[in-house]
Parts: structure tokens; sequence; C-alpha cells
């Protein structure tokens, strides 16, 4: 892989690379071996300086404004250079005055940058919902118009080159600073809010739940000290084994880098190199390797050789040797350099070709840049941008696809503590976030449901677009994690929001079945889109505990279509969204909410990302999947993610056997696994789409939701089959059903016996009336005798009842004996 490339990858904006002005040349750091040794593409390991904004000033983001969005202190010395190359110098300079050196401890605490992990998943902003149904739409707000800003360069008094270069000089410069500055969307959208949330996030509350989502902490919960003792030794043991691998790592690579510098000047690997042919080790040496300490540069070159013998197989491979065989290597030697279990390799190359999980599995090794969303309730982009930048921050637009996200390169000051940040005018998170929120477009005046909102970047992105009005119910689970909702929606000035706790799937019951207009599901996951954060879950996750997460997932999502009213005159619509890259916890999700309710995929509105899945392995999905979005740190530098809007069509239910779709699940686990394949063929596979397991090679839209042989088209094995696959599962998902049930059931009960009672009272105060009534009028009793005998029959409850209408049929009965006495006398 070229080195610059891997240059680009490690700092490029988030967002499409596309939309990115291009840099005027090559980055300083791609041309000084030094510092690129250190910091060599995707593969290095996190520094300060690549913590903030992915270290060097990235590609894809205004080399020609870098000047003025300088801090005022670096503005002043700089001079025009005379030539080109001076100006080169000149930029050198500055990269490395805001090397990661300078960035000590004490100025960005790891506390400081975990704030930003807090807030993974935020938000962004609803001028781009792009939505067909054209229910969505914003009015674009005046003050907003207004904002076709300069650059907040001019908040420093200074003009820059780019903005000083006047019309001949700089003027396509100019527009290209003033399109990324302004706040005018194309559609006449604004922006105004965010939100955001973290990995650890998911994994601590879902294990409150007993969800099976617990932190590694956690699980060792109930042993012995001892036992304890021991875990903690392990993990001590894992973090060291996990740092020796990435100073092996730092090493191989840059032994890797010295070798491709002397190769070619641009770093850029020989023909000779390329048609190298890699020997496979035999099993003895296998078994040698893996005895010996890891010899990781020979590691790393074999893992670049196996990738572009399988991407060039015919001419490269090894006479003898085939296909299956170096992908066994690959994945071995995977597991190894960078620290993931089998699982996780199986499944990124089964969801990527060899070259792109390679990629994928590099850009996860660099932190993604550290971005911020403006809080449009307290302040403007531009506004910020000065104040920030007159702190010392070094930041740029987070790219056209927003209005309101900042990207930070470098700062001299924590930028999780400014005042600005105290005050409420920014949210630090990651941009991934912002776009769920931009899919759900939330409208001023709705009623909207963020259901596992802390610890709130997405809620008060929501809130900010809603300016306030309406009303949002921002729902957790976990208490602990109520504290920073509450505490981060304070901050932020949100004024419109209820915070409530409970399990999301009991929210239909406590707010009403189709009472509000959008529903926000940022649900909890398995993690694996944000290693580049949680690095543990390269080898902590198992596909049991993915199908835990979708079992869970299916039912969150179920209970917010259901909390959603179809006939909303403005809304109808629920965004679902993962930080994970997993089709189980994705596309196969929403594909069972298409069949157990009436709802349909539509378009998200966003300008980027690749489409959902519509076959992966043996999962065949409805053809709208297209629809929905993934996201990729090595394609977008944004944090793994999944997104996808749906709007609901009516409030009915489908009725969909609950055991179809729990086959269909573990039919695709084991297909997963290549144990069961022949047992759970896809039913209709011949009806979907062929060619390429991408959604994006031939994945239409269908409008109108498409048709039920093409929903019913999922995989599926035989319960028996099920059962024997995993009784262990079977038997736990049972005692959790029945004792789901059992609750459910008590509750209704509950309820039931409180209806009765109201029941019974009602009936017993109507007799009490008609039995006073009867008696009044075949005794002429006194009127003032009446009120006595009602107070009495209105007495509440059974024994009201009973006494009212027990009482009056007595006296009845009494009255007729009377009467026959009376006749008998007589005769
Ligand atoms: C991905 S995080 C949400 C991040 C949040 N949307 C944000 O942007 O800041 C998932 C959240 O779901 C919560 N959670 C887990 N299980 C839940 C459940 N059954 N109901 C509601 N919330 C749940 C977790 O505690 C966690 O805070």
């Amino acid at each position: 892989m070229a080195r610059t490339k891997e240059v680009k990858k490690a700092g490029r904006a988030p967002g499409p690379a596309a939309q990115a002005p291009k840099r005027k040349r090559e980055e300083p750091a791609a041309k000084a071996p030094a510092s690129a040794g250190k910091a060599k593409g995707a593969t290095a390991p996190a520094s300060k300086k690549q913590q903030l904004g992915g270290g060097r000033k990235p590609a894809g983001f205004t080399d020609h404004n870098a000047k003025w969005l300088k801090p005022k202190k670096q503005q002043q010395p700089v001079e025009e250079p005379s030539s080109e190359e001076e100006e080169e110098d000149q930029e050198e300079l500055s990269v490395e005055e805001f090397s990661g050196e300078e960035l000590s401890g004490e100025e960005f605490s790891e506390d400081e940058l975990g704030m930003m992990d807090d807030d993974f998943g935020s938000d962004g902003q609803s001028g781009s919902e792009g939505d067909q149904d054209g229910s969505d739409e914003e009015g674009s707000s005046s003050e907003e118009e207004e904002d076709e800003e300069e650059p907040p360069a001019a908040t420093n008094g200074k003009r820059t080159k780019a903005a000083a270069a006047g019309p001949a000089g700089g003027k396509k410069q100019q527009q290209q600073q003033q399109e990324l500055w302004s706040d005018d969307d194309e559609e006449g959208e604004e922006e105004r809010g965010f939100g955001g949330s973290s990995d650890e996030e998911i994994s601590g509350s879902s294990d409150e739940e007993g969800d099976g989502f617990g932190s590694e902490g956690e699980e060792g919960e109930g042993g012995s000290e001892e036992e304890e003792e021991e875990e903690e030794e392990l993990e001590v043991e894992r973090r060291a084994r996990a740092l020796d691998r990435a100073a092996a790592r730092r090493r191989a690579e840059a032994e890797a880098e010295t070798r491709d510098m002397a190769a070619g000047e641009d770093g850029m690997e020989t023909n000779i190199q390329d048609f190298e042919v890699v020997t496979l080790p035999s099993g003895q040496q296998i078994e040698a390797e893996m005895l010996a300490p890891f010899d990781l540069a020979l590691v790393q070159k074999r893992i670049k050789g196996i990738v572009r013998t399988l991407e060039n197989f015919k001419q490269l491979r090894e006479g003898g040797r085939s296909r299956a065989e170096y992908l066994e290597q690959l994945k071995r030697d995977l597991a190894t350099y960078y620290g993931y279990n089998q699982f996780m390799v199986d499944a990124l190359l089964a969801m990527f070709s060899v070259g792109e999980a390679l990629e994928l599995i590099e850009a996860q090794e660099v932190p993604r840049p550290v971005t911020l969303r403006t809080n449009t309730l307290k302040t403007r982009r531009r506004e910020l941008a000065g104040a920030l930048i007159n702190r010392g921050v070094n930041l740029d637009p987070i790219g056209n696809w927003s209005k309101v996200g900042l990207v930070v390169y470098e700062s001299q000051v924590p930028v999780g503590a400014t005042p600005e940040y105290m005050a409420g005018h920014y949210m630090l998170q990651g941009a991934s976030s912002f776009l769920p929120v931009m899919a759900l477009a939330p409208q001023e005046g709705e009623q909207v449901v963020d259901m596992a909102a802390a610890p709130g970047g997405k809620t008060t992105y929501v809130a900010a677009l809603m300016r306030n009005s309406g009303m949002v119910f921002a729902n957790e689970i976990n208490k602990e994690r109520l504290k920073s909702l509450t505490a981060n929606l304070q901050r932020m000035g949100v004024t419109n929001t209820v915070v409530c706790n409970y399990d999301g799937r009991e929210l239909p019951r406590v707010l009403g079945e189709r009472s509000v207009d959008r529903v926000l599901l940022d649900t909890p996951c398995s993690g694996t889109g944000v290693i580049s954060k949680d690095p543990s879950v390269k080898s902590s996750k198992n596909q049991e505990e993915i199908w835990k997460c979708a079992h869970l997932q299916k039912q969150l999502l179920l209970a917010a279509i259901d909390l959603v009213d179809a006939g909303s005159a403005t809304g109808g619509y629920v965004v679902y969204s993962t930080c994970s890259m997993m089709v189980e916890e994705n596309e196969n999700v929403v594909n069972y909410a298409l069949r157990k309710r009436d709802v349909k995929v539509v378009p998200c509105g966003l300008e980027f990302g690749r489409p959902g899945f519509i076959r992966f392995r043996d999962f065949r999905f409805h053809p709208s999947l297209a629809e929905s979005r993934r996201f990729y740190p090595h394609a977008h530098n944004l944090d793994g993610f999944f997104v996808c809007k749906l709007k609901k069509l009516s409030n009915k239910k489908k009725e969909v056997k609950d055991e179809d779709e729990e086959e269909e699940g573990e039919g695709a686990d084991e297909a997963g696994k290549g144990k069961a394949r022949s047992g759970m063929k896809a039913a209709a596979a011949g009806k979907q789409q062929r060619g390429g397991q991408q959604a994006a090679a031939g994945g239409s839209s269908d409008e109108e939701g498409g048709s039920e042989s093409e929903e019913e088209a999922a995989p599926a094995a035989s319960p028996a089959l099920r059962g024997k696959l995993h009784p262990k599962k079977h038997q736990q998902e049972a005692a959790q059903q029945a004792k789901q049930q059992q609750a459910a059931g008590k509750e209704r009960g509950i309820v039931k016996k409180a209806r009765q009672e109201l029941m019974e009272e009602l009936a017993a105060k109507k007799a009490a009336a008609a039995a006073a009534a009867a008696q009044q009028q075949e005794q002429g009793q006194p009127k003032k005798q009446q009120p006595k005998q009602q107070q009495q029959a209105a007495k509440p409850g059974k024994a009201a009842a009973a006494a009212a209408g027990g009482g009056g049929k007595k006296q009845q009965q009494q009255q007729k004996q009377q009467q026959k006495k009376k006749v008998q006398k007589k005769k």
C-alpha cells in the first residue's frame, strides 16, 4: 500500500472524501521520514497528536485556510513566503510546532479525551433530510441564512493569505471556504443541533439489564477474591501483551517504512516487491512460529504479501497452494498482528475483500478525529470557531455535510474544559453520531422519543433541531447514566426534554402506543464499529453475544415502532442506529421489523455512506434495505456505524409467528459458522437479486415496501435443528421469555383487577339507584330518605355492590311478601 494513501487515511476529515476540498500538495508529514515514521498511516498507534484530529492537518480539509485557522499566536510570525518551497517549509514548520510533544498530558488529559468517548454518535443537522415523503422538510431559518459567513479568522483581526488573495488569486479558495463555513444548505435547510454515545456506555448499561452485554470487568462478579486477583492479573497480562504487540508493530512499521523509502522516492513499493511470491509456512513452521515470540515484522510483511497474492491469485500464487490455504494463513496473521479473535477476523473477511478488510483493520488502529457539534440553542458555528481559535484551538468545519460540526486538529487547551464547553456552546462527539439525528430530522413542535439516550449527545441535538419546542422523552435504562444525561441537557440549555428511566421495551405501555411523532433508537450494541475507542472489542466478542444483542435490538425496534403514530401529520418515523458493523444487529433487525409491523425503509437523507446489505452470507433481506446506510472508518473516517430510517405506514401489527424470526437468526448464525448451511437454505433465495454480496451492487429500493414473498424470503432452520444447535441458548431464552411473560402477566393481572373493581363499583351504584327508585315508587316513602339509601349504595368496591344490590332485592322481596299477606288478610 502506498504510504501517501495511508497518510491521507489517518487524517482525513470525517465524511465523504469526494466532497472535501483538495489540498494543494502532499502533507508535510508524508515527506518527513522522521515524523512519518512515528505515525505512519493508519497502523500507527495513537499519539496525542493523532488523537487530536488524526495528527496532521488531514487531507480533505482546507489546506488553503490552514493559516487563518491557526491560533492567533501562530499566525503572527507567518510571513508571506516568496516561493512555493518557502511556503512549504513554513507549513512543515507549523506542523512541527503542533506536534504531539507539545500537547502534554496536562493540556489534554485522558479524561478530557474520554469525554469525547461519552459522546459517541451524536447528531447532525436536519438540513439534509431527503425524505421523499415530503413530510420532513424543514423551513430554513432566517438567522442561519444570514449566517452566510466569513470564516472565523476575522475574529482574530487578521486576514489570511487566502482571504487576502483577492479575486484573482484566491477566488476559488474563498468560494471553497465559504461553502464549508456557510450555514446555508443547498436544500435551503438549516442545521441546529446534535447528540452522541459511547461504547462503554453501551456495554455498561446492558449489563444492568442482564442482557448479556456485560463488560469484561463485571463478568467476574461473584467470584472469590483470589479469582478476582487472578482476573486482574490476566487483565494486566492482556494489556501488557497488547502493549508489546503495539510496540513491536511500531518497530515493524518503522522498518517497513525504511524499506519503502529505500525502494522508491515516494514510498511507493516497487514492482519487484509487488510480484514477490509469498511462501506460506509449512505445518511445522506454523507450530514453531506459535511457540516462538512473534516476529511481527515477518507477520506484517506476510499479511501484505498474502493480500496481494489473493488479489492477483493466478499470477502470484505459490504452486500447489490453494486460495483457502492463503486465506487461513491470513486469518492467523491478522489475529496475531492486530490482536483480533478468530470470530472477528472471519466476520470482517466475510464482509469485505481481503484488501479492504485490511484497510478497515488498519483504520481501526487510529483514533477518529476529535469533532464537536455547535449547540445552536446557544451560539453559531462561526462564533464558536472564532472563540476557540482565539484560545489556541486549530480547527476546521467538519465538511459540507454538516453545518454544525467542527474538527479539531490540535489544541493548546483541553477542549473538554474551555469556558465555551462549560457554557454549553458545544458538545464533544464523534462525527458519526451526527448522522442518526440528521436522518431523524425532528420537527418543531413534535413529540419525540430518544429511547436509549445517555449521555445525551443525540438528545441534545434533537432538542436543538426542535429549537426547544414540542417535547422530547429522553429514556435511559441505566440509572447511573442518567447523571451524564441530565448534566448534558442542563449544560446545553435544553428545556423541552423529560428524562425517563425505563427499559425501552416498556415505553409503549408507559407513554402509550401511537403516542409520538418520531422515535430515535440509537440502540445498545456490540460496539464492533468503535474498536479504535475500545480495542477490547477485537477479542471479546463472539457470535453468541452478537445474537444476544440482536435479540434485544429486535424487541426495542418493535417497541419504537409501536410508540409512533402512523397518522402523525408531520412525522411517523423511526430511526434505528448502531455503532456495530455486524449484519445481525443491523439489516437483520430492520428486516425483522419489516415482517412484524407495517413499516417501510425510506432514504435516510444522508449524502454519503454505503448502502445496507440485501444479501450477506445466507441472509436475504428486503431490497429496500439498500436505503439504509453503512459508514466505515477506512472509507469515511467515521466510526463504523449503521443508520436506517423507517416510515410507519399504518398502526396495524402483522401476524408473524415469533418462532419464524428466531429461526431466521439462528440459521444465519450457523451459516456464519459454516455448520448448518444445508439446513437453512433461503427459501426464496432465487427470487432475490444475484451477484455480489454488497447491496450496493444491485440493491434497488422498493418504494412501496416490497412484496410479501420478498419479505418472507429469509433463511430458516427447523425448530428442532435450532434446539440442537443451541440447547443452552434456547433454555436460557425460554427461561427469560417465561420470566418476561410472567411479569407481563402479573402486570396485566393488576390492571384487570383494578378494572373489574371499577366496573363492580359502577354496577353497584346503578343497582342502588334503581332499587331506591323502585322502593320509592312502590312504598311511597318520603323523599328525605332517598339520599341516605343512595349514600349507602354508593360505597365503593364489592362490598358496596353487595350491600346495594343485595339489600335492594331483599327489600323488594319483603315488600312483595307484605303485599301478599295484606291480600290474604283481605280475603
Ligand atoms: C449507544 S448508547 C446511546 C447513546 C446515546 N444515544 C447518545 O447519543 O448519547 C446505548 C444506551 O442504551 C442504554 N440501554 C441499554 N439497554 C437498554 C434498554 N433495554 N432500554 C433503554 N436503554 C437501554 C445503555 O445504557 C446506553 O446508554
